[in-house]
């Protein structure tokens, strides 16, 4: 067994670096962290020219080679061949002792560590992929085996690319895959249907589409940077007998925020339902 490392920059290999992985790659490397110290690897070759292009890191497709050079591995593959990419690292890791860090919904560290061959360090995390940004948040769930020196490691590289909150339950991380990990495609959707509403009312597709974006990008610059709560936010914008009021009235009537909680139930079901399905697959 090798020696747990006390490095402030481990070298860091992301078994599968695709729209979330390679965002938190492409996010790092945006904010220094060294291209010698990362990895990546992945079956799209075109991808992986790609990335070292834009980024320097090193690529490869063997996953045991670059999990071997890590002193932690971001497991950023889909759930469904997760436990055949774990199988296949067992034994290296279970001979070096990498920091293990998943970014699968749903799976739990119980099935991921039965898979990589029992006790490790483990940290389970839910991005999102406004990370490529700098502008992501993640909520992190560690096992115990996970030293207070892996810790600062997540903390350092999940805070490079956005906000990072530890959860005291693994299976709060479904909530938080509901909220936030899932929680950027709602906004686009609601960006996409208010452009299309736009140009029902007689806009260009490009100007509604323009309005929109920019209209969300400002409201969740407020939303971050203001004092305010959202709440108190939206009063502002609501004149009282104003165009405003009749809209967040429609809204409300029609049940969007009972639809909200509909929906962000449906993700985090569909977290455990995730788990339960892959669990023995
Ligand atoms: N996309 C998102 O917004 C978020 C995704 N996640 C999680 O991230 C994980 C990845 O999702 P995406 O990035 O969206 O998927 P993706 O399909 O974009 O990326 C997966 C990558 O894994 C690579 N890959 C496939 N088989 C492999 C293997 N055997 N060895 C090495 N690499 C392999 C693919 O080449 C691809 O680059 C999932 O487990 C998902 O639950 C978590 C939070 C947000
Ligand atoms: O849709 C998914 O399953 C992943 C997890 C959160 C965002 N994308």
């Amino acid at each position: 067994m090798t020696e747990p490392t006390t490095k402030t920059q481990p070298n860091i290999a992301f078994i599968g670096a695709g729209n979330m992985g390679g965002a938190i790659l492409r996010g790092l490397v945006k904010q220094g962290y060294p291209a010698s110290s990362l990895m990546a690897t992945g079956r799209d070759l075109a991808g992986l020219e790609l990335l070292a292009k834009e980024t320097g890191v090193g690529t490869t497709t063997d996953n045991q080679q670059a999990t071997a050079w890590a002193d932690l591995v971001v497991l950023g593959v889909k759930p469904q061949v997760m436990q055949a990419v774990c199988l296949d690292l067992t034994q290296t890791v279970q001979t070096t002792k990498p920091l293990l860090l998943s970014i699968a919904a749903g799976i739990t560290s119980d099935t991921l560590l039965s898979w990589l061959g029992g006790k490790l360090p483990l940290v389970r995390s839910m991005p999102n992929t406004p990370s490529l940004l700098g502008a992501g948040v993640a909520g992190l769930y560690a096992t115990p085996e996970v030293s207070q020196q892996q810790r600062a490691w997540v903390e350092q590289i999940t805070q490079a690319v956005g906000q990072a909150y530890w959860v005291e339950k693994e299976q709060q991380l479904d909530a938080v895959t509901a909220v936030s990990g899932s929680g950027p495609a709602y906004y686009f959707l609601f960006t996409e249907a208010l452009a299309a509403a736009g140009e029902k009312l007689g806009l260009s597709p490009e100007l509604a589409l323009n309005l929109a974006k920019a209209t969300a990008a400002g409201a969740g610059k407020m939303l971050l940077e203001s004092q305010d709560e959202p709440a108190e936010l939206r009063r502002k914008v609501t004149s009282p007998g104003g165009t405003t009021e009749q809209a967040i009235h429609t809204l409300i009537e029609k049940g969007l925020p009972e639809l909200v909680e509909l929906a962000a139930q449906a993700a985090a079901s569909r977290a455990v339902e995730l788990a339960e399905e892959l669990k023995d697959c």
